[in-house]
């Protein structure tokens, strides 16, 4: 299998499947600064990235939308001074979807790069 943040979102459907308890716990190993929280009975993955002033975390926040519009998946953004937090999760199945772990990935290799 190709690492999380090689692959590509699928169109997610009402119908696709949620992670399974066993899928989650693989999952999460493979993005160990994510945490799994649920929200109004929605479970997602959501991670806080800090910064060093507003406009670096602004900037982070544009990458992501760029990242966000070319894989068809978008998350939640929260921007403030010096921290952005990122929650993913999957509106269509209101769950996880295998596309959230893959997109954290991605988001973390954002930061790596930067
Ligand atoms: C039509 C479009 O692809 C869908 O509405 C997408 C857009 N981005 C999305 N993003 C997320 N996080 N969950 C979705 O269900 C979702 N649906």
């Amino acid at each position: 299998m190709q690492p999380l943040n090689k692959q590509t979102c699928e169109a997610c459907q009402a119908n696709a499947p949620k992670v399974s308890d066993e899928e989650l716990a693989e999952l999460i190993k493979m993005i160990p600064e994510w945490r799994a929280i649920v929200v109004d009975n929605i479970m997602q993955l959501q991670r806080e990235f800090k910064f060093k002033n507003f406009k670096q975390a602004m900037v982070f926040t544009n990458q992501l939308a760029e990242l966000a519009e070319s894989e068809g998946h978008h998350p939640g953004i929260l921007t403030e001074w010096g921290k952005v937090t990122v929650t993913w999760w999957s509106h269509s199945i209101k769950g996880l979807h295998r596309n959230d772990f893959i997109m954290a990935a991605k988001t973390d290799e954002l930061i790596n790069q930067a």
